[in-house]
Order: C-alpha cells, then sequence, then structure tokens
C-alpha cells in the first residue's frame, strides 16, 4: 500500500465528469478520467457519471469495457453512481431500452425518468444515513429513483412522504451495497462535498482492508 491517497477513476465516456472530478479533488483523493481497460485497472474505485445511461452504455461497448468493468465490480472495486450512473449499476432497470446494459453491482431495480417527463427536475432536502450534519439538499434531473431494494442493500435515503412531493413522496434516492454506493440525485453539481466525501472513506477503508 502507498502511503499517498487513493486514486479515484471518473468513467470518462459521456456525462459530468468535470465535476465529479472536482468533487472528488475536494474530498482529498487522487483522480484520473478512465477510458480504456489499463487506466480502469489501475484505479482503487470509480464513479459512474450523470448523463445518459442508454448512451454511456453503447459507449461501454464502443472502449471494450463492459466486461472489464463487470469483472472489477465483481471483484470488489469499490463505485459511485450519481443518476444514470445508478441506472447502469443496478441489476434491473425499468423504462429502459431493451439493448441497455445492466452492470450488475446493485440489487437493486431502478425506474428510468421516473421523476417525469425530460424537462422534468425536482429539488428536495433529504436526511441521508452517514451524513449527520444537516440535510443533502438533492438535484434530481431526469432521474431514476429506486422501484425496489433487495438482499443487504441499505437505503440511505428516501424522498420525504408528504403531499407536495406527489408520485415521488417515499421513493428511495440513494443506497449502498458494501462499497458501492448510488444517489439518483446529483450532489456533484450543489457543491455539497458530503456524498463524495462518504465515497472517499469508502475506497480509503477498500485499499487498506486489500493492504492488511
Ligand atoms: N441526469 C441524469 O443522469 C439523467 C439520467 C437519464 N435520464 C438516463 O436515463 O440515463
Amino acid at each position: 500500500m502507498s502511503a499517498a491517497q487513493p486514486c479515484v477513476g471518473v468513467l470518462a465516456l459521456q456525462g459530468d465528469v468535470r465535476e465529479h472530478v472536482a468533487s472528488l479533488r475536494a474530498a482529498g483523493v487522487r483522480t484520473m478520467t478512465v477510458r480504456r481497460e489499463s487506466e480502469l485497472a489501475t484505479v482503487d474505485g470509480l464513479v459512474i457519471p450523470g448523463g445518459e445511461s442508454t448512451t454511456m452504455s453503447r459507449l461501454l461497448d464502443t472502449f471494450d469495457l463492459l466486461e472489464p468493468l463487470r469483472k472489477r465490480l465483481a471483484g470488489g472495486m469499490p463505485a459511485y453512481g450519481s443518476c444514470a450512473g445508478m441506472i447502469l449499476l443496478a441489476n434491473e432497470v425499468l423504462d429502459g431500452r431493451e439493448d441497455q446494459h445492466q452492470l450488475g453491482a446493485l440489487d437493486i431495480t431502478v425506474r428510468r425518468n421516473a421523476f417525469g417527463r425530460q424537462v422534468d427536475s425536482f429539488e428536495e432536502d433529504l436526511a441521508f444515513t452517514g451524513i449527520d450534519d444537516g440535510p443533502v439538499h438533492a438535484v434530481f434531473i431526469r432521474a431514476p429513483w429506486v422501484e425496489s431494494a433487495r438482499g443487504d442493500v441499505e437505503v440511505l435515503a428516501a424522498v420525504p412522504d408528504t403531499a407536495a412531493a406527489g408520485p415521488a413522496a417515499g421513493r428511495i434516492v440513494a443506497v449502498r451495497q458494501g462499497a458501492v454506493l448510488a444517489t439518483a440525485f446529483h450532489p456533484e453539481l450543489t457543491g455539497d462535498g458530503r456524498v463524495h466525501r462518504l465515497f472517499a472513506d469508502i475506497v480509503r477503508a477498500a485499499v487498506s482492508e486489500d493492504a492488511a
């Protein structure tokens, strides 16, 4: 193990890569963008950004990254997916495209574009398990929600069950299973570094466990 901070990759095929890189740097880890298998092989953890899950899915084929990524996830690599990243990490998607790939790293069913049509966004303050110093302001952009979570998936946040939340009331929007974290919203866009700090801690713990 090196004394240096772990290196967290950001999958850079499409989506809000820059914002995740900035958030990870602020969380104190080294970062690199990942487009090739050789780059994927070197990182200690990976962020899958928000963007468009069907496009990213297609680009995983183009860049020959699908199987290498599945393998690293199956091998326990920590990962964090926001929005489209959550969709890709899930093992089942509703309202997805038939040919859309699932990485199968989270035992959840997500519903794509669940909050509404293309232009819809939605904001809400959420209580988030593991982040105890005040609510997380969540920005949802054409976001999925988690329709169901199974096994040892831990629910970290849900939309408050109020009338104002409409059909989103009570929906699960952040989960963790082992070293895999996912949010339906975009902390990388709000300047709230706490979710990235949580992920950086997950990666540090995984790296020191490997070294033990
Ligand atoms: N902001 C986002 O990442 C939107 C996700 C997008 N609706 C998808 O299906 O991939």
